[in-house]
């Protein structure tokens, strides 16, 4: 285990927002859902959710630079659930959709806790998906082509967040429980040895000052 690697690993959790979140509404090209993960990482989003009835949702490998691997992901059978399941944690559901109702997206908190809803390719954001959001943001549109590509829409966006969260000191201490950020560390730390454990239903150990796993 280098110190480098464990210093970079945790200096990102530090800055991880576990009540910074991103829905994605049926997005289904891989190399969109991949970008959207990369900029995650890049804002600090601790976990992602998409409505993906079924099978994994496939990440670009090349498009995410491996954020696939650092950014939790969660799926869901359907949007209206998955909605009520992140107001239930008390985020507020911001939908990225271009309706009559819509504000500029500068104009929201992402101090609060939030998920930003994101719009399928071809479709747009579901109606069951608009009629459960808290709120529509917009991004102004100049030009004309009337939107842009959901992962640019998704960072603009997200970087706004980014951006308000800083001002307001959300990147300077820790926000994960210690938990969570001890899991995770571990995860990434040695993700083989976690996952024979948790196949084995068995907690991760303490790690010590090095990194490497306390031997009970
Ligand atoms: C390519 S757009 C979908 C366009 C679709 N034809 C529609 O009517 O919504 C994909 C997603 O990117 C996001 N998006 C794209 N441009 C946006 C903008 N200007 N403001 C807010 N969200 C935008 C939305 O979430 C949208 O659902």
């Amino acid at each position: 285990m280098t110190a480098e690697r464990l210093a970079r690993f945790r200096a990102t959790l530090d800055r991880r927002q576990p009540d910074l979140r991103v829905l994605l509404d049926g997005v289904h090209k891989p190399h969109n859902v991949s970008a959207i993960l990369r900029t995650c990482d890049a804002v600090g989003v601790y976990q992602a959710h998409a409505v993906w009835p079924g099978d994994r949702l496939a990440v670009h490998r090349q498009t995410s630079a491996g954020a696939g691997q650092w950014v939790r992901m969660r799926t869901h059978e359907a949007v209206g659930p998955a909605v009520s399941s992140l107001q239930g944690e008390g985020l507020q559901v911001y939908a990225a959709h271009l309706s009559e109702r819509a504000v500029d997206f500068r104009s929201v908190d992402y101090t609060r806790p939030c998920a930003v809803l994101m719009g399928a390719e071809l479709w747009g954001v579901s109606q069951a998906g608009a009629a459960a959001a808290d709120a529509h943001i917009s991004i102004p549109m100049a030009g004309l082509v009337a939107s842009l590509n959901v992962s640019v829409a998704a960072a603009v966006i997200l970087f706004e967040a980014q951006r308000q969260r800083a001002a307001a000191g959300l990147y300077d201490t820790p926000r994960l429980d210690p938990e969570t950020y001890h899991q995770t560390l571990f995860e990434w730390l040695h993700p083989r040895l976690a996952e024979h454990l948790r196949a084995r239903g068995k907690p991760y150990p303490a790690l010590d000052g090095d990194g490497d796993p306390v031997r009970g």
